[in-house]
């Protein structure tokens, strides 16, 4: 896009006037044509980041907005060129289609014959060709936020916001939209920001994702870094299941119940020490053996119970109960017939393990060291 535009928020606080403070100061850099997702749980202050970049709130003192170098903070949002979808479409339900998608443009003066060419050409961009002359509450959900999506463009905005917009969707056509805006968004190059509560969504779009917590950002990376190098317990925690496991370190391996794991020993990691270490990894990096075939593994699984399966499809999840009444989520590709009440071992590459912490509650403290493999 050719006047895709960076944007800077610099040291924007937001205290709303009844004295709630959504935003901690924050400093937060999106590149032209990036796709920056805002992500965490409610109330974490996304909505308030993006309307604070639309120009519908203002950061507190000292907070600068800017577009390029152009400083935006004081301009309302018809001053900045932005566009907007919101999660109930806002459309115009007595308007057609076209009506909706040429209303900026009507209100820009742009003439009826340019109009009616930009209709054809978004109407065409969203996969909607044929419906202009259709009334907007005679659309299913996907369409009309397709409209809205068309409807946000037609004025060629320098940044486009989406607030949730996928969320009114049910979960099939949630992610066909998903995908056509995914298309749309890299084939546009436009900036934009999108707030969602949902980690796949957020994976799926996202060239970066903003994890945020209680007004602060928990962490800032690809969605890789997010995945498998989270800066923090709470990011662990919210995106995807993330497993815990607590045991003594001791000459490399950690302490389970009557087995074992290895333990990757890079050299930044913290000293050995006796007090309880945590080690986390992912469902998808644990290996599910019988526990009789596993006595050739030299010493360095764990035992457990089976206590759940569940058939995903794709996939197959286990709830394990490891000796000393760790639980421990399993899930394998591979059609695991473990039964509830088998004895089975796991297995956990080193490099899998992602974060340790260690202290009496296993959780203050980080070791430096994110493992990488
Ligand atoms: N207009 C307002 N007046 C007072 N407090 C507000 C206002 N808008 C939001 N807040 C508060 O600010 C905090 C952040 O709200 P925000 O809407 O930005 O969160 P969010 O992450 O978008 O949540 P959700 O996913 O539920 O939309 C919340 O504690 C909320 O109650």
């Amino acid at each position: 896009m050719k006047n895709a535009v960076s944007i800077q928020l610099q040291h924007c606080g937001k205290t709303y006037p009844n004295g709630a403070q959504a935003l901690q100061p924050l400093n937060l850099e999106i590149a032209p044509g990036e796709t920056l997702v805002l992500l965490g749980p409610s109330g974490c202050g996304k909505t308030t980041t993006l309307r604070m970049i639309a120009g519908l709130e203002f950061p507190d003192a000292g907070g600068r907005v800017m577009f390029g170098d152009e400083d935006v903070t004081a301009l309302p949002i018809e001053k900045r060129g932005v566009g907007m979808v919101f999660q109930n479409y806002a459309l115009f339900p007595n308007m057609t289609v076209g009506e909706n998608i040429a209303y900026g443009l009507k209100i820009r003066k742009v003439a009826p014959a340019e109009r009616l060419q930009r209709i054809e050409t978004l109407l065409e961009m969203v996969h909607l060709q044929g419906l202009g002359h259709r009334r907007v509450d005679q659309l299913s959900g996907g369409q009309k936020q397709r409209v809205a999506l068309a409807r946000a463009l037609a004025v060629e905005p320098r940044v486009l916001l989406l607030d949730e917009p996928l969320t009114a969707l049910d979960a099939k056509l949630r992610e066909a939209v998903r995908a056509d805006l995914n298309r749309l968004l890299r084939k546009l190059g436009i900036t934009a920001i999108y707030v969602t509560h949902d980690q796949g969504e957020a994976m799926a779009l996202g060239d970066r994702i903003v994890v945020m917590e209680r007004g602060k950002i928990a962490q800032i990376g690809t969605p890789q870094e997010i995945y498998f190098q989270p800066a923090s317990p709470f990011v662990a925690d919210f995106i995807g299941t993330m497993n815990r496991i607590s045991g003594p370190l001791r000459e490399g391996y950690l302490y389970i119940g009557n087995g074992r794991l290895a333990f990757p020993a890079a050299p930044q990691r913290a000293p050995e020490i006796s007090a309880p270490v945590t080690a986390m990894f992912r469902p998808e990096d644990v290996e599910v053996f019988d526990a009789q075939e596993a006595g050739a593994f030299s010493g360095s699984d764990v035992q457990g119970r089976v206590l759940d399966s569940f058939f995903l499809g794709d996939r197959t999840r286990f709830v394990i109960e490891l000796y000393g009444n760790q639980t421990v989520i399993a899930e394998t590709a591979r059609r695991g017939n473990w039964h509830a009440g088998q004895t089975v071992a796991l297995r956990i590459a080193p490099h899998a393990l992602l974060n340790c912490l260690s202290s009496d509650d296993g959780m203050s403290t980080h070791a430096t060291a994110q493992v990488t493999a």
